[in-house]
């Protein structure tokens, strides 16, 4: 496997394979776990170059504790990436990305106004920033991104339409542990007890999902999802939403199958997890 630091060097080594070779791009923050190598997986039966960045980014952080507190282990990672057959690493510095602080800033419209948007205020500009310098260093022609941050496929949908990146974008099912926890790396600053009572997400999402599917309005859904959460201590629910799957924008009743998503947020102690099912 090939690593590189900087983005002349990895343009250069990408330059002559790009004529006749289709290269997959898999960006990840690292801290790498099955949902990302089944990423990697995907992105390899699909196209003939595998690359992966692993670049903790600065700027999509709203919360610094969240930033300093997110897990770092390069060195484990790059050999998970090689195990799993990725062709190359481009791991920069934030120098690098970020020569000096951007000035751009994007906006993706009702997308910023709901969800992660309206909770994570500026993470969306700072995910369509690095997304973009990265489709530009990589110029993929296929991006694979997972289902578990569903909101943020939705946001590198429209970072390609508006700016015409000539880049296919691939949605992958979220990965799971044994017991229905959405993998993540946020899941490594979970204590054993808040492992334990993490299921939780995925329990209460089932719940909403059984009952929109027996017919019981949103509201009534959300008020049910709402009462999981009250009932325990440990947890603060931040959002619980019913939306359509592509657009993001609430909806009051299921859609044709594959269009509804339930979305939710919740902290558990210091850490903030993210789920929803599609349906
Ligand atoms: N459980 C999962 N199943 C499928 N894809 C996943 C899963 N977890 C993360 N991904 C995807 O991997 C890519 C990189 O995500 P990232 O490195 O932020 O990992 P993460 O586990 O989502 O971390 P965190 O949620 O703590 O930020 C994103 O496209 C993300 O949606
Ligand atoms: C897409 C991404 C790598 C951009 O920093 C990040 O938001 C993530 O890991 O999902
Ligand atoms: N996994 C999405 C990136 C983030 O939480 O900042």
């Amino acid at each position: 496997m090939h690593r590189f630091s900087t983005a002349v060097d990895l343009r250069n080594h990408l330059s002559v394979a790009r004529s006749s070779q289709k290269i997959g791009f898999v960006p990840t923050m690292g801290a790498l776990h099955e949902g990302h190598i089944r990423l990697i997986e995907k992105a390899k039966q699909e196209n003939d170059i595998v690359v992966s960045s692993i670049f903790v980014n600065p700027i999509q952080f709203n919360n610094p504790d969240d930033l300093s507190r997110y897990p770092r282990t390069l060195e484990e990672d790059c050999q998970k990436l090689e195990a799993a057959g990725c062709d190359i690493v481009f791991a920069p510095s934030a120098d690098e990305m970020y020569p000096e602080p951007p000035t751009l800033r994007l906006n993706f419209g009702e997308l910023e106004t709901i969800m992660e948007g309206a909770f994570r205020p500026g993470h969306f500009n700072g995910v369509g920033l690095v997304v973009g310098k990265l489709f530009n260093i990589v110029q993929p022609n296929r991006a694979y991104f997972g289902q578990k941050d569903l909101q943020q496929v939705a946001v590198v949908r429209r970072l390609i339409r508006d700016l015409s990146f000539p880049v296919e974008l691939v949605r992958c099912p979220t990965i799971r542990e044994a017991d229905g926890l959405a993998m993540s790396s946020r899941n490594r600053n979970l204590t054993p007890d808040q492992r334990i009572e993490a299921v939780t997400l995925f329990k209460a999402l089932t719940l909403a999902q059984n009952l929109l599917t027996e017919g019981q309005s949103t509201a009534q859904t959300k008020e049910a999802v709402i009462d999981v959460f009250s009932g325990n201590p440990n947890f603060r629910l931040e959002y619980i939403d019913v939306v359509n799957a592509d657009t993001m924008q609430p909806v009051e009743e299921v859609l044709a199958p594959g269009q509804t998503a339930i979305c939710l947020a919740a902290h558990l102690g210091q850490v903030r997890l993210i789920d929803n099912l599609v349906f």
